[in-house]
């Protein structure tokens, strides 16, 4: 049985006040959903500073959109309509910033809960946008050529990721195996060239569509959340061409546990930078924006990393254009990811291939050890925030990880 933690008889306001403070990430002006477990099963919250409120729990107080988030996960909530997602949230903003508490709400500890994988992962696509990070891989992996291709100011460049092993932040990830570079055979063993890539998701909802105009993108796309989207370099290096990344990123792909939804993110909306020439008429929107969140990559505890999701070159509704103008579907629980995040400074640089400049530079920690790809036993953490109302800032839920050693070779 689950006790609720709220004393009563708090004044003013019925949470506590350090949940409240308007300069908190996750105070009332987030509400970034997710699945908690505090050990008697799942039940669908909003995150409150450091605590789950219970939306389960709220159920006398939600009239009719009670039933989208009285389950076991985010996957009714995202089959709505904005209109009703609009509609919740108002009605939480309401219940959370009230006097008295609700009868029964519970709030529960984030410390003792288990934070679920919050929807069912559909299609998974991972897209290329940023134009640093095209320009340095190119520079890194090919350098007797071009670094971006004519084709990527053109469209987006993506591909067909694997949703089964997208993972909720806090999954151990364990190093892959696979086929590396190797003469006269390729090689075979664990990777030795482990990488993250700081991204940002979208994940999708509202009614099943195809061929959705730029103009028409929010109406499918819920929230977003940070993505880590593990990649060795060694393996993706070998087998990249002529189709494009497979087993170097299939592996894992991990993100965040709380979704943050759109609406809580309106003052953050930036102009997307200008790409230098005209835009095929469906991804030309009215007034493209972006998102101005400010990320931050820690590796074992050293910020190692500041990228800049407003230096992006295409939109998210570009993307969703782009990805449905084949007549594909989008459907509620597809996730795409923007690519790696990087900037014009190397203090911007989303991936560690990048940071290290393919292994050549060593990138110090604050324990005085060196670095150029992820050991056994290291962890990454991926943070960003984004301006909310009246100064406020609104926090975009962590993505963690920590490497585990690779098992045996197959046929050890
Ligand atoms: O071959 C390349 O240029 C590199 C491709 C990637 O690493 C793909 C990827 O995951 C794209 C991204 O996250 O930006
Ligand atoms: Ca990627
Ligand atoms: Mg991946």
């Amino acid at each position: 049985m689950v006790t609720n933690r709220v004393d009563s008889g708090e004044a003013a306001r019925w949470v506590r006040d350090e949940a409240f403070a308007r300069d908190q990430p996750f105070g009332p002006q987030t509400l970034p959903y997710g699945v908690v477990d505090p050990g008697d099963g799942p039940r669908v919250a909003v995150r409150l500073g450091d605590h789950a409120l219970s939306l389960r729990s709220l159920a006398g107080e939600l009239g009719p959109l009670a039933d989208l988030v009285s389950g076991t996960s985010l996957d009714p909530l995202l089959a709505a309509t904005r209109a009703e997602w609009s509609a919740l949230r108002a009605r939480l903003t309401e219940l959370v910033t009230g006097a008295s508490r609700p009868p029964g709400a519970e709030l529960l500890p984030l410390a003792d809960v288990r934070a679920l994988l919050p929807f069912t992962v559909g299609d998974y696509v991972d897209f290329y946008s940023s134009r640093y990070h095209a320009e340095n891989v190119g520079r890194i992996m090919r350098p007797d050529s071009e670094p971006l291709l004519p084709n990527w100011t053109h469209l987006p460049i993506g591909y067909h990721g694997r949703s089964s092993t997208v993972v909720v932040s806090g999954t151990e990830v364990v190093r892959p195996h696979g086929q590396r570079r190797g003469t006269p055979m390729p090689k075979f063993g664990p990777s030795g060239r482990l990488d993250i890539e700081a991204e940002v998701g979208f994940v999708c909802g509202g009614p099943l569509a195809r061929r959705v105009p730029t103009s028409a993108a929010a109406e499918h796309v819920f929230g977003v959340v940070l993505v880590n989207d593990w990649s060795a370099r060694d393996i993706q290096g070998w087998e990249y061409q002529p189709l494009g990344p497979f087993l170097g990123k299939s592996f894992a792909t991990s993100v965040s546990a709380w979704v943050t939804p759109l609406d809580a993110l309106a003052v953050a909306r930036v102009p997307v930078p200008d790409i230098g020439h005209p835009r095929l008429p469906y991804l030309v929107e009215d007034s493209p924006w972006g998102l101005d969140l400010r990320l931050r990559v820690e590796w074992n505890g050293s910020v190692v990393s500041n990228p800049q999701f407003a230096d992006m070159s295409y939109s998210f509704a570009q993307q969703l254009a782009h990805m449905t103008v084949n007549g594909a579907v989008v459907r509620p629980g597809d996730l795409f990811a923007s690519g790696t995040v990087s900037g014009p400074l190397p203090e911007q640089r989303g991936c560690f291939l990048e940071l290290s400049w393919g292994g050549r530079d060593e990138i110090t920690l604050a324990d005085g050890s060196t670095r150029t790809f992820l050991e056994d036993g290291d962890s990454v953490v991926v943070t960003a925030t984004a301006p909310g109302e009246d100064g406020s800032v609104v926090g975009i839920a962590e993505v963690a990880g920590t490497v585990l050693p690779a098992p045996p070779t197959p046929w050890d």
